[in-house]
């Protein structure tokens, strides 16, 4: 990297999720590539899965300062679980406990690097005051999209799930039964969901981009009174854990499938379906009789329900997927997944529709999303959330044969807008960063 004048300092805490380590990782190596120095703060764990990706990376060393946060030890908390990628559902608690008790040493880390800007998330608070306490200014960066916050954001200003203004998002009552705030001592939920953009200096950051989501960056914005910067898609290329036997394997397998036959079915870093639900999924597979890759990881190992796949239908895969390799395969045709954010962005981005089965969270946000912009369907489901093979069955063939020609034409025509969109937004973020950085009188050197 050439240092340059003005160089801007930058410390970037995600929270400990993969769905957050690896957007931040994306937009750290946007900022480097724009002359600005990194630092990255993250437990040793999330660490070594950067390494592997800045190693991989396809552009040679990216240099970014990686920084380790100390976590206290915690009775059942090893280290390999100071991440929410494959841990048992029942110590996430400890681990937001754990993470927040860091913020002692993070205030320290603070104070080594002195960055002339702090990039936080939303699950750290505690983060931005850190900052802010030492004159640094904090910048709120949201992983999730603009819709799914403005939908919570609209909930808690007008404690109204119905009220939101659009018909297109809506919750089932059963969503709304599931969206309980995570309780974690200590914080209020409206500081720890709401208040975070408060903390932000001027401007927030989202991964998100206008032709799909404008609409509701305004409302969000309106709410939270900050001025949204859109950073683009920030898909994760180097982001799979090296390829493996069982992946090139599996690509060869892709690779001999006709074009767009293939449903790629994942449910992200940490949501596992149950027994039951793997069932009814294979179910669906077996009377659609569509080609499929499904990623069936399970905390404990209870994937016993997952066929084996017949070897000319499917391939089961366990462990980690290259997800961005497969959904840029040209045999793949629809994408099953929980419509997690990066899911959600990569599947527009590889231009695949979506067969959503959400769980929690934005989940069933983004899943409306996708219904309302024609890009994907929706698995019908019971009073209970459950559903069943034919309703699988039904949704795989709307994306693969009744529809198929639509979506496909409607997720391509966004994905050409995100493009164009992907390659102004981090001129725009550098700009707006400069601008809110304790350097921001100096003049910022352009390529
Ligand atoms: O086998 C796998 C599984 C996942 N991925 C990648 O992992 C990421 C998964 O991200 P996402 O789809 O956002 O899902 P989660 O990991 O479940 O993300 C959490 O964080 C998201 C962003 O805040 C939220 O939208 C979700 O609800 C929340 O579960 C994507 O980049 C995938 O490409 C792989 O490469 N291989």
């Amino acid at each position: 990297m050439n240092s340059k004048h003005g160089e801007l300092r930058v410390l970037m805490f995600p929270w400990l999720a993969h769905g957050h380590v690896f957007p931040f990782l994306e937009l750290a190596k946007g900022l480097v590539k724009k002359h600005f120095h990194v630092y990255l703060c993250s437990t040793s764990i999330n660490l070594d899965s950067v390494r592997n990706s800045l190693n991989n990376d396809n552009d040679g060393h990216i240099p970014i300062e990686l920084v380790e946060l100390p976590l206290p030890s915690l009775p059942d908390l090893p280290p390999h679980y100071h991440t929410t990628k494959n841990i048992p559902p029942h110590l996430m608690p400890t681990l937001m406990k754990a993470f927040q008790m860091s913020a002692p040493a993070f205030s320290g880390i603070i104070a080594d690097v002195k960055p002339d800007l702090l990039i936080y998330d939303g699950f750290q608070p505690w983060a931005a005051r850190a900052a802010a306490a030492q004159g640094i200014p904090p910048v709120l960066f949201c992983t999730s999209g603009s819709t799914s916050l403005a939908f919570f954001h609209h909930h808690h200003t007008h404690k109204s799930w119905d009220t939101f203004p659009s018909d297109a998002i809506r919750l089932k009552e059963h969503e709304k039964r599931a969206m309980i705030a995570i309780k974690v001592e200590n914080v209020d939920d409206g500081d720890f969901i709401f208040g975070i953009f408060k903390l932000s200096c001027e401007i927030v950051l989202i991964k998100s981009y206008r032709a799909f989501e404008g609409k509701y960056m305004d409302y969000l914005s309106s709410l939270c009174e900050r001025k949204l910067v859109p950073t683009g898609p920030l898909i994760a290329h180097g982001d799979d854990e090296g390829v493996d036997d069982q992946d090139l394997e599996m690509m060869r397998w892709l690779g001999e499938r006709e074009e767009g036959s293939t449903l790629y079915i994942s449910f992200g870093s940490e949501n596992y379906v149950s027994k039951e639900q793997m069932v009814e999924i294979a179910k669906g597979l077996e009377v659609s009789g569509v080609n499929f890759i499904w990623v069936a990881r399970s905390p404990v190992g209870d994937d016993a329900a997952v066929p084996e796949g017949r070897r000319e239908k499917g391939v089961v895969v366990r462990g980690w997927a290259p997800q961005a390799a497969i959904l840029g395969h040209r045999s793949v045709g629809g994408f099953m997944t929980h419509c997690g954010w990066s899911s959600v962005t990569e599947s527009v981005y590889y231009g695949v529709p979506m067969v959503a089965v959400a769980f929690k969270a934005d989940q069933p946000v983004n899943a409306r999303l996708a219904v309302e912009a024609g890009i994907g369907v929706e698995v019908e489901r019971g009073e209970d959330g459950g559903f069943d093979g034919e309703g699988v069955a039904r949704a795989i063939n709307e994306v693969f044969v009744e529809g198929r020609e639509g979506f496909r034409r409607r997720v391509g025509e966004l994905r050409e807008k995100m493009k164009v969109e992907e390659e102004e937004a981090m001129n725009q973020v550098v700009e707006e960063l400069s601008r809110i950085s304790n350097k921001g009188r100096r003049q910022y050197t352009k390529d």
